[in-house]
C-alpha cells in the first residue's frame, strides 16, 4: 500500500462553494500526494455524495491521488475510493474496519491519547487530531488543543497523525513540530483566492 499524503483536502460543499474547481487545482499542483477526502454536509442525499466522490474519483486516478470519504463508508464502497474516515457520531472503527476490509484506508477523529489509543487498536490506519486552531467550518467542536494536544496524542500512538482545524501554512510548521504527519484543510483551500497557489504554500510548509 503506498504511504499516507501529508496534504488533505476536505471538501467544502456549504452553498457557493466550487468543490471540483478546488480539487482539480489542488491536484494539479500535489499530484500523488494529495489525500482527497470528500466530505458533503449532512443534509446531502447518498446520491449527491456518490455523485461527487465519482467525480472526484476521476480527477484523482490519473494523477495517483488518494480519494477518501468521510461518514458514508457504503459510498466509498460504492464509489471504488480508498477508505473512509469515521469519528464520533459515525460507526465504530472497529466495525468501520469491517465494512471496508483489512486493506482500506480508514481514518478516526481522536483528541485525546486515550481515544487515539483505542482508535488504533480498533484499526484506524491514521488519526485525525484536532481541532488545532479555532475554525468558522464546523460548528460544535470542543476548544482548540494546539500543537500541544497534537503532541499529546503523536506520542502516544504508532499511526500517522493528521492534524485538522484553523490550518493554514502559517500554522504548519508548529504542527510538524510537534509530531503532525501531515494536516487536513478545508478553508485553507477552499477559500483562497488562488487554490494551486495555497496548495504549493501548504506542500512546501509540509516538507520541512
Ligand atoms: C482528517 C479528519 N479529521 C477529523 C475529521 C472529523 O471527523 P468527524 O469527527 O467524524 O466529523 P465530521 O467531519 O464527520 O463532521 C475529518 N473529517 N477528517
Ligand atoms: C471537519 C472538521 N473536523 C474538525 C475536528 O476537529 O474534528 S475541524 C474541521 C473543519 C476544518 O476546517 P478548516 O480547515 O476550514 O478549519
Ligand atoms: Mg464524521
Amino acid at each position: 500500500m503506498p504511504s499516507l499524503g501529508r496534504l488533505h483536502l476536505v471538501t467544502d460543499t456549504r452553498p457557493g462553494r466550487d468543490p471540483l474547481a478546488v480539487v482539480r487545482a489542488a491536484l494539479g499542483v500535489a499530484g500523488s500526494e494529495l489525500v482527497v477526502q470528500v466530505r458533503v454536509e449532512d443534509s446531502a442525499t447518498d446520491r449527491e455524495a456518490y455523485d461527487l466522490t465519482c467525480r472526484i474519483l476521476d480527477l484523482c486516478r490519473p494523477v495517483g491521488a488518494t480519494c477518501l470519504v468521510n461518514d458514508r463508508l457504503h459510498v466509498a464502497l460504492a464509489a471504488g475510493a480508498a477508505g473512509g474516515h469515521v469519528g464520533a457520531d459515525d460507526l465504530p472503527v472497529d466495525a468501520a474496519r469491517q465494512v471496508l476490509g483489512p486493506d482500506a484506508v480508514l481514518g478516526a477523529t481522536a483528541r485525546e491519547p486515550v481515544a487515539a489509543a483505542r482508535a488504533v487498536a480498533a484499526g484506524a490506519g491514521y488519526l485525525g487530531v484536532g481541532p488545532c486552531h479555532a475554525t468558522t467550518t464546523k460548528d460544535g467542536l470542543p476548544a482548540p488543543i494546539g500543537p500541544d494536544g497534537i503532541r499529546a496524542v503523536a506520542d502516544a500512538v504508532p499511526v500517522p497523525v493528521i492534524a485538522i482545524g484553523g490550518v493554514t501554512a502559517a500554522t504548519v510548521p508548529a504542527l510538524r513540530a510537534a509530531g503532525a504527519y501531515g494536516v487536513a484543510v478545508v478553508g485553507a483551500l477552499s477559500t483562497a483566492a488562488d487554490p494551486a497557489r495555497a496548495t504549493a504554500e501548504l506542500l512546501g510548509a509540509l516538507r520541512w
